[in-house]
């Protein structure tokens, strides 16, 4: 163990969504100290994606030594301890998602996701802002706040939004919020910035598995851009489409998406 890795408190170590929570802001507080002492652009990008990588898998190995994670970064190379296809409990963490905008200070658009899939459900996660000073998590779950805005308003990526979602706000007569990170634009709906994020065109687990549980542990809407449920530790961790949205804004968007079929080519512009 590096040095200067905090041990979490006794408390932490018995409950899943609070050891979620500690680990994204342990992971955040490194990729913050990292920013602060490089420059900008692909160094920073790939140096922070590493470390972050590297602590997450030393705490999971030291504090959940029987689980299986599946990371990002873990999946391009290096081979896990546990075999995630027959493990009961598996880890699904992304080390920066966002790794575009954490690269461009002193943009608050990126974050750490860990997540908790046991016995075929996500059952924690926690999403950690570290540049916002807010980490988000099952356990506890965020409050929803009222809708304020008279136009529903649809987070979109900042740099690859799906060519379709114009013509879905126009049908909804909503308003299109560009950001990025997937994390940070689900928990946009959590915190009513936005009222729905819908991506389509490509992603994989670790992008949307924390986020996810932690828009569901607050009441949100999350599917499939089909309306079919999401699933995690699958075979094929490409999970290339979601909806993420206030309760009340589900039958609109989907009745919007399956009367207007995607082609391929349209998913991503
Ligand atoms: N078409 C696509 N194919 C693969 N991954 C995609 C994608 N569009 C978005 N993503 C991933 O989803 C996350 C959020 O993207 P965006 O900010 O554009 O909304 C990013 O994760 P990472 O930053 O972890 O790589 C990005 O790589
Ligand atoms: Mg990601």
């Amino acid at each position: 163990m590096r040095r200067g890795v905090p041990s979490p408190p006794p408390e932490v170590l018995r409950d899943d969504h609070r050891f979620a929570a500690w680990a994204a802001d342990t992971a955040g507080r490194v990729l913050l100290d990292l920013r602060d002492s490089m420059p900008s652009g692909r160094e920073l990008k790939d140096a922070g994606d590493l470390a972050s990588h590297e602590l997450l898998m030393e705490l999971f190995a030291r504090y959940a030594p029987e689980d299986a994670v599946l990371s990002e970064e873990e999946h391009r190379g290096t081979a896990g301890r546990h075999d995630r296809h027959t493990a009961r409990r598996v880890w699904i963490i992304d080390p920066v998602d966002g790794t575009r905008e954490y690269s461009e200070p002193p943009r608050e658009d990126w974050a750490v996701h860990v997540a908790l899939w046991q016995d075929g459900e996500l059952a924690a996660g926690a999403v950690c802002q570290p540049a916002l000073g807010r980490t988000f998590r099952t356990g506890t779950a965020p409050v929803l706040p009222e809708p304020t805005a008279t136009r529903p308003r649809i987070a979109v990526s900042r740099s690859r939004p799906p060519a379709f979602v114009e013509g879905l706000a126009a049908g909804l007569d909503a308003d299109l919020a560009p950001m990025g990170s997937a994390g940070v634009k689900v928990i946009s709906v959590v915190r009513g910035i936005t009222d729905a994020y819908v991506h389509a065109g490509g992603q994989y687990e670790w992008d949307s598995a924390a986020p996810v549980a932690v828009a569901r542990s607050a009441g949100l809407f999350t599917s499939r851009i089909d309306g079919t449920p999401l699933a995690y530790n699958q075979p094929d961790v490409l999970l290339p489409d979601l909806l993420v949205c206030r309760p009340e804004l589900a039958a609109p968007i989907l009745d919007h998406l399956t009367t207007h079929p995607i082609d391929n080519e349209e998913k991503s512009s």
